[in-house]
């Protein structure tokens, strides 16, 4: 478990993390999403304490990590997945961290094994790709087979195949009662990975929830209605509060009405349905309408879409994004 209470990090005038306090539970995953500049990799580092907190405090199973006689058998981290050294093979690499903890080599093969760095036991590190570099900070952060993992970005560089790996492994190490926290930008794989995120912008913590109730916090009534009598639809569900886009020919993309009402309204009307689906927010939509405002970088194509999404109805209102 992993518990922070007012974490605060200053960088001279900037602040990085602004007085945060949340607690990661084992026995799930939990997603750290944010935008550029938010503070994720710090509040990582604070939690690894590779980094002071200006003020607050924080603790992995318990302890601050560096009271923890044997860390990596507490808690296994992949913060910067180039923080190897170059001129060892992944194996001598692994080996070199195990003996500082008694981890058997017998272990040192089986975290290879796990993360399908076997056949390039003996390559030397500073050669791999991203995504081998991935795999061996991920074979370094399993070493010690810890209660708490935490990886930033696990998934940066990674094929596929990688992205599934990354995906079944974190699920099945939550499944086995450990406390699992990573960060990705990815937000479908988030979607997909994640049971409970924590959102940070500016520093600060904005949610704090399962996936689920984060994307119903933003759902919008919408809803998609095909008709041959579009127009007459149209000018029927014309409402305060209500936008009616025809997206297509006979076919309708309405916000701000649920389902039910259309269905009432169209029936009065005798207007014949072919179509009519509840449009469901993706956790994309969710993170945009969270974290609007709370970016650090933001660009001219970001904004053009944001204007685009509210002229066809999706949430993202156009705002000055401009800091
Ligand atoms: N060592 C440092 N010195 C000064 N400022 C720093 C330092 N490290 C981070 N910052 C600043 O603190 C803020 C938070 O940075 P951090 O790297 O924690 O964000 P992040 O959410 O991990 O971003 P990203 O998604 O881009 O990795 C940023 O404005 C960053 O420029």
């Amino acid at each position: 478990m992993i518990q922070a209470e007012g974490l605060r990090k200053h960088y001279g005038p900037k602040t990085a993390v602004d007085g945060i306090s949340f607690t990661v539970q084992p026995g799930r995953v939990t997603g750290f999403l944010g935008p550029n500049g938010a503070g994720k990799s710090t509040t990582m580092r604070m939690i690894m304490g590779l980094d002071r907190p200006s003020a607050g405090h924080v603790t992995v199973n318990g302890k601050p990590f560096a009271q923890h006689k044997a860390p990596l058998r507490e808690v296994g981290a992949l913060l910067d997945a180039k923080a190897v050294h170059t001129g060892r093979s992944a194996y001598n690499h692994l080996r070199a961290i195990a003996a500082t903890h008694d981890i058997p080599v017998s272990r040192v093969h089986e975290v290879m094994a796990m993360t399908g760095l076997t056949e390039v036991a003996k390559k030397r590190a500073g050669g791999f790709s991203l995504g081998m570099g991935q795999r061996l900070g991920i074979a370094n952060a399993l070493l010690g087979d810890p209660q708490t993992l935490i990886l930033d970005e696990p998934v940066n560089g990674l094929d596929p195949e990688g992205v599934l790996w990354v995906r079944n492994l974190v699920r099945y190490l939550a499944g086995q009662g450990k406390t699992v926290f990573l960060s990705s930008h990815l937000m479908s794989e988030m979607a997909q990975t994640a049971d409970h995120l924590l959102v940070i912008g500016r520093g600060q913590l904005i949610a704090d929830m399962s996936v689920q109730n984060l994307i119903a916090s933003v759902q919008q009534k919408k809803a998609l209605v095909r008709t041959p009598q579009s127009a007459e639809l149209a000018a029927a569900l014309a409402a305060p509060g209500v936008s009616v886009t025809q997206s297509a020919h006979e076919t309708l993309e309405v916000a701000g009405l649920d389902t039910r009402s259309i269905a009432q309204i169209a029936l009065e009307r005798q207007i014949l349905l072919y179509e009519l689906t509840p449009q469901e927010a993706s956790l994309e939509q969710a993170y945009f309408e969270l974290t609007r405002g709370a970016a650090e970088y933001q660009s001219d194509f970001s904004m053009a879409t944001a204007t685009h999404s509210q002229a066809t109805g999706m949430p993202g209102q156009p705002q000055n994004y401009k800091n």
